[in-house]
């Protein structure tokens, strides 16, 4: 069991040449659980986990994750998870290779990370060839089984059947309980629902809401909050708030 590191955010700003993508943003994700991230298309989302990751250097402001005292061990989904030419078992052996377990160790967790995607049946498999749904999963058994404080997450089960995101969703449940801290970019509000404790909402690269789900989705604060979600209530049960 570890303990879920804070994640605080300090009026970060990042660039890409004369743009300003992320703007004077402001979070503190202090409380263990699940967060999502959530906001129209071009938000800032996918950058700001990149950020929180240490993927890309803000050009001001400050990051800082946990406390300071203990080393935060990290593990990100992309969108499009990236998977080398070897097999399924090896990519997920990738992710284990600075933690010092022994060769049987780290070959036990592989194998109950793969049985925890359904995937076990696949691990000699080449992990190209798995579909887009299946690498999907690869890559969340690849991040799990490291046990990381900090899990970020992009879209996780954007390209999954409804069975398969269940199950991931299951696998997210299970690791915030253990004292993971799961960060959550996610279109679908039914799934924001369903996982988060709370809800960041971006838009035009700013924290313009934050607070538990059930308040942001059903009377969002703020004017950009609101819009964004009402567009996307149908799949929700807050319809009826609006
Ligand atoms: N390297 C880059 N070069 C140019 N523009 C970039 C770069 N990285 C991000 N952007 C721009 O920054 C904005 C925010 O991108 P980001 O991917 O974080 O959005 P998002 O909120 O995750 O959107 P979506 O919901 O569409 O995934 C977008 O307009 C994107 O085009």
């Amino acid at each position: 069991m570890s303990i879920a590191p804070p994640v605080r955010l300090d009026e970060v700003v990042y660039r890409v040449g004369a743009r300003t993508i992320i703007d004077r943003l402001d979070a503190a994700i202090t409380a263990p659980g699940i967060t999502a991230l959530i906001g129209p298309n071009g938000a800032g989302k996918s950058v700001t986990l990149r950020l929180i990751d240490n993927l890309l250097l803000p050009a001001s402001g400050t990051i800082r994750i946990g406390t300071g005292r203990a080393h935060v061990r990290r593990a990100f989904v992309f969108q499009r998870p990236a998977m080398i030419r070897a097999s399924a078992a090896y990519n997920v052996a990738l992710g284990l290779s600075d933690l010092g377990l022994t060769r049987r160790e780290r070959d036990a967790r592989v194998r109950a990370a793969l049985a925890r995607v359904d995937l076990l049946a696949r691990a000699d498999d080449p992990a190209t060839k798995l579909s887009g749904g299946e690498q999907q999963r690869l890559a969340l058994a690849r991040a799990l089984a490291s046990a990381p404080h900090l899990l970020l997450l992009d879209e996780p089960t954007a390209n999954l059947d409804p069975a398969a995101t269940e199950v991931i969703e299951g696998l997210l449940r299970e690791a915030a309980r253990a004292g993971t801290k799961v960060l959550l970019v996610s279109h679908n509000l039914g799934q924001v629902d369903r996982l988060a404790d709370d809800v960041l909402v971006l838009s035009e690269g700013r924290a313009v809401e934050h607070g538990p789900t059930r308040q942001v989705l059903s009377a969002p604060r703020s004017a950009e909050a609101r819009a964004y979600i009402k567009r996307e209530l149908p799949w929700t049960s807050y319809a009826a708030a609006f």
